[in-house]
């Protein structure tokens, strides 16, 4: 618990379910319990969502309205109200956002913004603000044509990947505006200004516009990560004037200035509080939990991502790598899986009565490898590979319709981490039997879980003092921000290993892991390589 007089640092993260708020004081130390708060986005039952979203008819757009992020925001800050916080102390804020989705601002909202009336809420207020209501998100996968086109006029896939740290992917914000400049140019034309979902959740607290961060910056396919500037060749393909609707990207660590006087007016905050840049719910949690060149974070929030820090960028056609959101002249190296935690939770839901306890109690029940079984689950279509359907095969590998309910959990969890271990390892990450495995996200909860992630990955499992490592990291960031300039991230990260040291979630199995997941890896990547894919 905070002491009384310290002051205070405000994580907010904005990810696909629902936003999340995380407190920490000087010392590091989190106000969990007392203020730790989140707000789900689909119990704002108005707007429709399903897991926060909206999938099209067309199997391949999901949005998600931004007004209903804005009516998130005014919840989470009237429960704080409510639990009396005390706003006052609160020095800095930064915010984290589902990576890629984007928000458009109709021309003249910053004057909306600038002028915000304290007795009304953001929501009431924010209501038309938005030239495109629906803000397209990660999970879509309706830009194909886009990146093609991206990829043929800007010399191909390899070179889109070097220059921009990612081969052109559907859900990049790059791809998705030059759809919208497409089938919605007349609201197109109608923005001053494009933001990211964690540099629009800054904005909703500055009052203003708030940059675009490098690191969530590279995620759009626009954005050269060696020099840091916008790619003049790709912002040129994507859409006309896109330079001035982006603004200037910048470090992440930027103050981009003081808090808006509505939040001081209706809640109480210090004119002094110090807004501080966004960044991308992955960098974010790369902060969160302070990760150390060496480790390898894997994340199983909404999407799985694995990823870990390195200092040269060699991007390839598989995977991203983006700037490094603590320091700029590094780099993280990324993959993500758009079947993460809702896919687990569709099986859960059939398979053990919508029970994280029995699903345990059902891996449980069966051992290492299925009996030879195999499967793959691509509710949605999948990012790596690009996938859709569910896939199973037996133990001659030929193809089957179902499996009993304990055999499929263990298929979903077994499938999905040997995927991962195989892509990784395929990138050169490097994973050693000493290599240490931070796991955060809601899916990080689950020992049974992290029990396959331990043996596949043949390394130690380590979990944080709290799964929400967005959000955490965004407190991180604001406080880091705020000292003295030149202070490295690692004086955060030290204070918070000793605050919080790792806790060893799970120890790997050496033998399971060479005798099943070695040889079962070598099926799986045969078998991935045959599934149909969708582009
Ligand atoms: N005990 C558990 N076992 C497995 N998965 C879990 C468990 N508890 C929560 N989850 C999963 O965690 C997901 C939410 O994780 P979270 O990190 O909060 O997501 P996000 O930040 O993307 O909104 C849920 O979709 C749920 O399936
Ligand atoms: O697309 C990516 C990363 O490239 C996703 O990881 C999104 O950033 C969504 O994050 P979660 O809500 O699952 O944390």
């Amino acid at each position: 618990m905070a002491e009384s007089g310290s002051k205070l640092y405000l994580g907010l993260d904005f990810s696909t379910q629902q936003i999340k708020a995380t407190i920490i004081d000087d010392s590091l130390e989190l106000l969990l319990g007392d203020f730790d708060t989140s707000v789900s986005f689909d119990d704002l039952r108005q707007y429709n969502t399903s897991g926060g979203v909206i999938r099209h008819e067309d199997g391949r757009t999901v949005t998600a309205p931004t007004i209903m992020w804005v009516e998130a925001l005014d919840i989470l800050l009237n429960k704080l109200k409510s639990l009396n916080f005390p706003f006052e102390k609160v020095a800095g804020i930064s915010s984290s956002g589902q990576q890629h989705g984007s928000v458009y601002w109709r021309k003249g909202s910053e004057e909306v913004l600038k002028s915000l009336e304290p007795s009304q809420t953001l929501a009431s207020q924010l209501q038309s603000v938005f030239s495109i209501p629906q803000s397209p998100i990660w999970m879509d996968s309706s830009t194909t044509e886009q990146c093609k086109q991206l990829e043929q006029q800007c010399g191909g896939s390899l070179v889109v990947a070097k220059k921009t740290g990612s081969r052109a992917y559907e859900r990049f914000t790059g791809n998705q505006i030059a759809k919208l400049n497409i089938v919605d140019t007349v609201n197109l034309r109608d923005t001053e200004r494009i933001s990211l979902v964690s540099s629009f959740g800054v904005t909703l607290f500055a009052g203003n516009y708030a940059p675009i961060d490098y690191s969530d910056g590279s995620g759009m396919n626009l954005l050269d990560i060696q020099s840091k500037n916008w790619w003049q060749e790709a912002l040129d393909v994507c859409c006309p004037n896109l330079k001035d609707l982006l603004g200037e990207p910048v470090p992440s660590n930027t103050v981009v200035g003081n808090i808006s006087d509505y939040y001081v007016k209706k809640y109480g905050f210090s004119p002094d509080c110090k807004i501080v840049a966004g960044t991308g719910d992955n960098p974010s949690s790369l902060a969160g939990m302070t990760l150390q060149e060496g480790d390898v974070e894997v994340s199983l929030g909404t999407s799985d991502t694995v990823f870990l820090w390195i200092t040269e960028a060699d991007p390839q056609l598989m995977g991203h790598v983006f700037v490094n959101p603590v320091d700029s002249l590094a780099f993280m190296a990324l993959l993500c899986y758009k079947n993460g935690s809702l896919t687990r939770q569709r099986i859960r839901d059939q398979c053990s009565n919508g029970d994280w306890t029995e699903f345990e109690q059902l891996l449980a029940s069966t051992n290492p490898g299925n009996g030879g079984c195999i499967g793959f689950y691509y509710d949605d279509p999948e990012i790596t590979p690009p996938v859709v359907g569910v896939h199973r095969f037996s133990s001659d590998d030929t193809p089957v319709d179902s499996f009993t309910p304990e055999t499929e959990v263990r298929a979903v969890v077994e499938g999905q981490f040997l995927a991962k271990y195989i892509h990784a390892c395929s990138l050169g990450y490097r994973i050693t039997p000493s290599s240490r495995i931070l796991a955060t996200g809601g899916a990080a909860e689950n020992k049974q879980i992290l029990q396959i992630l331990a043996n596949v990955f043949n390394a130690c499992v380590y979990t944080g003092v709290t799964t929400s490592s967005a959000s955490l990291g965004a407190a991180y960031r604001a406080k880091h921000a705020l000292m003295e300039p030149g202070t490295s991230f690692e004086t955060i990260g030290q204070l918070a290993r000793s605050v919080y040291p790792y806790s060893l979630g799970v120890e790997p199995q050496r033998d399971v892991h060479e005798k099943v997941y070695q040889p079962m890896a070598e099926r799986v990547e045969s078998l991935l390589a045959q599934l149909p894919t969708f582009q």
